[in-house]
Order: structure tokens, then C-alpha cells, then sequence
């Protein structure tokens, strides 16, 4: 596992359940010792016991040698330059299964094409799904979708890719991983699932009930299913573990830090003072970036992200937006059915709550 985080170490948790040799790299020397002396991660997951065997460090080289496999569990933004640092220690072949969720800002690229960049001989894949890591470390049951594209001798022989030889080294009685080969659907539902649940809770903390966040999740999907579709993703991934299990997970939780940072934008507490002024890792929010300049130049509508987008970055008011996103013109569910009205009976923007 590359980075000591929740997330990290709550997959060290699952390799080592799994019964695999497992090695955790992160540059914090105190969490590392702690792992290593005590089986805990103090920083991300106070108070979880990880079975015993992890082994933590802080020099790259050592994480990586020998490593069958490599989990890359650090947030989207340190992607490339994380990367770079691995490059020239990764075994021959050694295939990476990326578990962060997000789009590259300014490029654009999926995170699987960033890697497949700087990582030329490598297989890139992506672990996704619904999985709080608390809930991973302690054991609940999980299951998770491990996505590499298949080349034509995958397609000959399937438990040799790097897929299935994947899910069957972290498969366990805790954790069941599913095998696709739709890379891009997979990152796709997971860039965007973030910047859905920062809607819903932002309609949450806003004082909106349950009719409007199951409206959300819904609609939110249609989004995430037009993304994926314009790069060749597949609308059964979208409707997936990756795509509708995770959105369902991460829209119906404040365990969520997306969902989280919606509320509390939506009760009206000022960005710098939410989380208590804490640093934490929302993906959804640097994403809404990325999401939106890629709906843009790829021409396509995706009106709660644009909504989340302005909120967020542009100042946009909650209320004022999402009032707005209601009674835009009634268009057609699915959206080769073509027909726009415009809404006659639009109620003005106090009348709603
Ligand atoms: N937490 C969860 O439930 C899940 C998270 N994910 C995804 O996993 C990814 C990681 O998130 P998560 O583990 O939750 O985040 P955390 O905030 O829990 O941990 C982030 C980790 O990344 C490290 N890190 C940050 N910047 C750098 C850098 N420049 N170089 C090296 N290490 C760095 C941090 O190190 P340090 O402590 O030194 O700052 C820390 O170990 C995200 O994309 C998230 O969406 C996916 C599924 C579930
Ligand atoms: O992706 C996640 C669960 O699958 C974690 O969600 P948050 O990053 O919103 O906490």
C-alpha cells in the first residue's frame, strides 16, 4: 500500500486478512512506528486493532521491493507526483491497482491515465466502491469492484489478468471484490459520486428531506452515466458497485467527508471553520473543478455538479442555487428524449422552504 492514511491502511487491513506479505508506505515516521509496534494508526484510524504483520515504512524503496502488487491509496492531487517517486523501484511487470477517486486538475486526464503516463510498464487498474475504511478495518463485510482494462490474452485466459489475480489475493470472508473491465466507468462513477454527495448534503444541512436527496442520488447518476458514456464507460459500471453502491453509500452518510462538508456548507458554516478548521481529504471538492471543465469541453449538461461548482468556487448561495436547479426548463427523464418547456409555475425562491 502506498500512503498510510484511512484508506491505506484499512486495505493493509484487508491484504493482510487475505493472508499476503504486506507492506505499508507513508512519510509519517510516528504513524509508521505505531503501526509497526503497536498495530495501530493513531492519526486515521484511532482505536482500530489491524491484525498483526503489517509492516510500515517510510523509505519507498523498501515498501516497494519484492511487491506482487501495489495499491496507490493516496489522494488524486499527489497522484502524478507520487508516481514519479515510484517509478524506478516498481518490480517488472508489477501491476497497480489506483484507489483514489478523482479526475487530474488542468489536464483532465483520469488518474489511470496519468499513472499509465509516468508508469510505461506497468498494467494500471483502479480498486473502487462502497467502503468507508473505518468500517474496512473492522472487519464489516465489503465488497469492492477491481477494474483493469483486458488485453486480448486476458480475454484468452481471464483468471490470469491482472484483475483477477488481484481479487483473488485481497478476496477474503471480510472482503468480495468483483472483477471489470471497465476501467473508465469505474473511475469515472467515482470522480463524480464525491461532487453528488457535497449536493446532497449541502441540501441536507440546508433543511431539504429525503424526497430531494433520493432525487439527487438519481439524477446524480444520469450524470455520472453521461461522463462515462462520452469516454466509453459502460452504463452497467455506472450502475454498479463502483457507481451506484458507492454514490448510495456516500450520499446517505455524514462517515462521509463529502457528504459531510454538503451539511455543513448547507447549515451556513463558512468553508475555513468546517471540520473544525481541520485539514481533511474532499475529494469532491477539488474534483468539482475538474468535473465541470470536462463537462464543459466535452459539451455535455451536468447541472448538479455545475450547481455544486458555483457553490463552492464561484460563492454561489446553497438556497439560491439549488431553487434555481428545480425549476429549470422539464426535460425529458432520459435524455435521448428530446423535450425542453420551460416551467410555467416557477415559485419564487423564499416560497420553497
Ligand atoms: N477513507 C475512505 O473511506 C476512502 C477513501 N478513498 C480514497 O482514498 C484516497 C485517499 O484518501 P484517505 O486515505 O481517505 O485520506 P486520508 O486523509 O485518510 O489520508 C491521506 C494520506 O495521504 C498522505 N498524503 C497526502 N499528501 C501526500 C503526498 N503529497 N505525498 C505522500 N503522501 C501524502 C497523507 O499523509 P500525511 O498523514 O503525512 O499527511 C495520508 O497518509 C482518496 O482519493 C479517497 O477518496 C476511497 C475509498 C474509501
Ligand atoms: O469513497 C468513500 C467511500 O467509498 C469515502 O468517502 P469520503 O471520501 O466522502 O469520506
Amino acid at each position: 500500500m502506498i500512503g498510510a492514511g484511512s484508506w491505506g491502511t484499512a486495505l493493509a487491513t484487508v491484504a493482510r486478512r487475505a493472508g499476503r506479505a504486506t507492506s505499508i508506505w507513508g512519510r509519517d515516521e510516528d504513524t509508521a512506528a505505531a503501526i509497526n509496534t503497536r498495530n495501530e494508526n493513531p492519526k486515521y484510524l484511532p482505536g482500530i486493532d489491524l491484525p498483526e504483520g503489517i509492516e510500515a515504512t517510510t523509505d519507498l524503496a523498501e515498501a516497494l521491493d519484492g511487491a506482487g502488487a501495489v495499491l496507490l491509496v493516496t489522494p488524486s492531487r499527489t497522484l502524478r507526483e507520487i508516481s514519479m517517486k515510484m517509478k524506478p523501484h516498481l518490480g517488472p511487470d508489477v501491476p497497480v491497482a489506483l484507489c483514489a477517486k478523482g479526475i487530474e486538475a488542468g489536464t483532465g486526464y483520469l488518474l489511470s491515465e496519468v499513472a499509465a503516463e509516468i508508469l510505461t510498464d506497468h498494467r494500471i487498474g483502479a480498486l473502487s466502491g462502497p467502503t468507508f475504511a473505518t468500517e474496512t478495518a473492522l472487519g464489516h463485510l465489503t465488497a469492492a469492484t477491481i477494474a483493469f482494462q483486458f488485453s486480448y490474452a486476458d480475454r484468452l485466459d481471464p483468471p490470469s489478468s491482472p484483475a483477477a489475480r488481484l481479487a483473488l489475493s485481497l478476496g477474503s470472508d471480510f472482503f468480495r471484490p468483483y472483477i471489470s473491465d471497465d476501467l473508465v466507468g469505474v473511475e469515472v462513477s467515482g470522480a463524480v459520486k464525491n461532487v453528488i454527495a457535497i449536493a446532497c448534503g449541502m441540501m441536507t444541512g440546508a433543511g431539504y428531506a429525503e424526497n430531494t436527496r433520493a432525487a439527487l442520488i438519481v439524477r446524480g447518476m444520469d450524470e455520472m452515466k453521461t461522463l462515462a458514456d462520452v469516454f466509453g464507460g459502460r452504463r452497467e459500471t455506472v450502475t454498479g458497485l463502483a457507481g451506484a453502491g458507492d454514490l448510495t453509500l456516500t450520499c446517505s452518510s455524514q462517515t462521509s467527508r463529502n457528504m459531510s462538508l454538503g451539511v455543513q456548507l448547507g447549515k451556513g458554516i463558512p468553508r475555513a471553520h468546517c471540520f473544525d478548521g481541520k485539514p481533511v481529504v474532499v475529494e469532491g471538492e477539488v474534483n468539482s473543478v475538474s468535473v465541470m471543465d470536462l463537462a464543459r469541453r466535452m459539451n455535455i449538461r451536468m447541472p448538479i455538479c455545475e450547481a455544486v461548482f458555483r457553490i463552492l468556487h464561484q460563492g454561489a448561495d446553497v438556497r439560491e442555487t439549488f431553487a434555481e436547479f428545480w425549476s429549470r426548463p422539464i426535460e425529458g427523464e432520459r435524455r435521448g428524449l428530446s423535450i425542453l418547456i420551460d416551467h410555467p409555475n416557477a415559485m419564487p425562491t423564499e416560497a420553497r422552504l
